[in-house]
Parts: C-alpha cells; sequence; structure tokens
C-alpha cells in the first residue's frame, strides 16, 4: 500500500470504531446505565469524547417515558435543531438543556407511576380474546389474572386463564383484604382481582390491563380514580349473540342469563373513558395498547 491508501484505511477504520464507540453509549443511555444528566457533562467537558457525538435527539429518547412526539416538543421549546449533536450545542443551549434533565425531565421513579387500565364489556364481546392477544403480542403489559370460584371451561389453566378457587377460599381472600375488587358476575360466580401482584407491577413501572366484569371497573374506579376505563363493544347485538352460541362454552340458560346481563351492561357504556369496538381482535387490541400508552404519557408528562 502506499502511503495516502494507508492513511484511507487508517481513517476508515478510527471511523469504524468512532461509530461502534457512539453505538456502544447510545446502547448504554438506553440501558438506563449512564443517566442523560452524566452524558451531558461528559460532553460538555470534552468535545473528544464519544459522549460529544451524540445527538440531543437520541439522548432525550434514551429517557424513559418520551417518546418521539414529546421529544420535538421539548427540542422545539429548547430551541435546539433536530439534527444537533451534544458537541454542537451553543452555550444557551447547553445551559437550558442542562436545566431541563435536571428539572423537567421525566425520573425513572415517575415512570413508576404507570396505568392501570380496565377492559370490560359484555359477555361475548372478546375481551377474553383481545386480551390474550395482548398478553401474547405485547409483553410490555402486565395482565392481570384474577380469581374466580367458576368451574374451569375445557382448556383453561389454573393461574393463566384464572386461579380456581372453591368458596372458602375466596371468603378467605375477601375477608384479608386481597381483592382490588371483587362481584357476583352473571348472578352465579364471584370473580376477584388480586391485589398485590397490581401493586408490584405498578410500583415496577410496568402497565397493568386488567379484563373484568362491569361492577368491578366502577369498584376499581372507586379505589383508584386514576384507573382508565376501557369499555369493549360488538360490532351489533347480533354478532355478539353469534359469538356467545358459537363460543359454544355455556348451557342455553347461561346464555340466556349473560345476554340479559350485557343489556343492561351495554347500557352503561357512557360510564367508561374510551370505548373500543371489536370487529376485528388485532385492531382492537392495538387500539386498546395504544390507550394505554396514551394514558402513561399523560399521567408522566401531562403537567409538564
Ligand atoms: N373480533 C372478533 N371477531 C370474531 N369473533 C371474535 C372476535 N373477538 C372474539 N371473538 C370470538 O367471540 C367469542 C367470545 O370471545 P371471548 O370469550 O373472548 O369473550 P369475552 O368477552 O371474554 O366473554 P365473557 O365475558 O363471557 O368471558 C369467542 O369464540 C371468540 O373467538
Ligand atoms: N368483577 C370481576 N369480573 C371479572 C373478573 N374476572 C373476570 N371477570 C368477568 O367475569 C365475566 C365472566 O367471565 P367468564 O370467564 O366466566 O366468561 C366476564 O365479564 C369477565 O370479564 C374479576 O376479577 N372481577
Amino acid at each position: 500500500m502506499n502511503p495516502p491508501e494507508v492513511d484511507r484505511v487508517a481513517a476508515s477504520r478510527a471511523a469504524v470504531a468512532a461509530r461502534r464507540a457512539r453505538a456502544a453509549v447510545k446502547h448504554a443511555v438506553n440501558e438506563r446505565r449512564l443517566s442523560a444528566v452524566t452524558v451531558l457533562h461528559t460532553a460538555l467537558a470534552s468535545s473528544e469524547s464519544i459522549e460529544a457525538t451524540l445527538r440531543v435527539r437520541d439522548l432525550l429518547l434514551s429517557i424513559p417515558g418520551l417518546g418521539p412526539v414529546r421529544v420535538d416538543r421539548v427540542m422545539q421549546r429548547l430551541e435546539i435543531s433536530p439534527s444537533k449533536r451534544l458537541a454542537g450545542l451553543g452555550v444557551h443551549q447547553q445551559e437550558r438543556l442542562q436545566e431541563y434533565l435536571e428539572h423537567r425531565a421525566p425520573t425513572i421513579d415517575e415512570s413508576a407511576l404507570s396505568r392501570l387500565v380496565v377492559l370490560a364489556g359484555p359477555t361475548a364481546v372478546g375481551k377474553g380474546t383481545v386480551s390474550t392477544f395482548i398478553r401474547e403480542n405485547h409483553p410490555e403489559v402486565c395482565l392481570s389474572v384474577s380469581a374466580t370460584t367458576r368451574a374451569p371451561r375445557p382448556g383453561e389453566v389454573d393461574g393463566v386463564s384464572y386461579y380456581f378457587l372453591d368458596d372458602a377460599e375466596f371468603d378467605r381472600m375477601i375477608a384479608d383484604g386481597e381483592f382490588l375488587e371483587w362481584a357476583v358476575v352473571h348472578n352465579k360466580s364471584r370473580y376477584g382481582t388480586p391485589r398485590p401482584p397490581i401493586d408490584r407491577a405498578l410500583a415496577e413501572g410496568k402497565s397493568v390491563l386488567l379484563e373484568i366484569d362491569i361492577q368491578g371497573a366502577r369498584q376499581v374506579k372507586e379505589a383508584m380514580p386514576e384507573a382508565t376505563l376501557v369499555f369493549l363493544l360488538p360490532p351489533s347485538w347480533d354478532e355478539l349473540v353469534r359469538r356467545l352460541i358459537g363460543r359454544g362454552t355455556e348451557s342455553a340458560e347461561e346464555q340466556e342469563r349473560r345476554l340479559s346481563t350485557a343489556r343492561v351492561e351495554l347500557a352503561a357504556q357512557s360510564e367508561f373513558d374510551h370505548r373500543v369496538v371489536n370487529s376485528d381482535v388485532e385492531a382492537a387490541a392495538r387500539e386498546v395498547v395504544e390507550l394505554m400508552r396514551i394514558q402513561k404519557a399523560i399521567d408522566l408528562h401531562g403537567k409538564e
């Protein structure tokens, strides 16, 4: 190799190394091992540092709870252009960014204030189907497992579909205050939401979804007014009846009982914060998850 070629190869290797180092810092920031403030301080201390080459936008996006829309708005307010790197910030921009990171950006503790969302609706509208889709496709959402005194249906698994309890154990849980809410549903069996797993998940900053009946939804709102209530609707009454009969898990008598509850429940939809029509399972699940995201963002940043 002649000398200019050697220079080109060395420069290209250095560029690759710098790109890798930048990616490693970005990764560390995203993993929250480096706080955004520390990264900013390092960048400002040395314009030669890898941190100095990070884009402000990427730094802000690494903060838990700050999404792209919010980040763009924050950058506009700080008067920093989207392509700006930390090294390229002017003195006033540096001060504004530092002030934002230290005092106004969400902290990890704030992100623990995540949402509790209740999905309710009439029998056979598809609450279980939509919840199962969310469980299988959105691991970031924590699904509450209810307790019930009804017998398992074929294929239902204890501890996954429900905790199947006898009356004595259900009574004990009520007496020990272990339910966030509980109710007799369809005038028959008792169902309840165990409270400790929900408190734990919320404390860990997760979003929690409860799939429960309308009486339970009202109790949750009473106990935790910050909870969001989502009502799942069928495309039509006839479709609801088709789904209930098509599921084939209830006797004709039980179907009748459930349909008469459903009429009353449909009348309660205006009490809910949001309504989602379940014409297509994936689309309905997406809508519910999106509502959870929006609610979480409002909780975290609404006051800002
Ligand atoms: N979008 C949909 N399109 C067609 N069928 C659906 C849809 N969503 C659910 N179903 C079907 O409707 C039936 C009832 O669904 P599911 O058991 O999930 O209802 P549910 O609201 O949980 O009922 P329940 O309150 O009685 O437990 C099931 O057979 C399911 O496969
Ligand atoms: N109040 C509560 N209702 C619950 C809970 N878990 C489920 N449910 C509701 O019960 C009916 C019937 O369910 P099924 O599995 O027997 O078809 C349905 O509307 C569920 O949403 C709960 O913990 N609390």
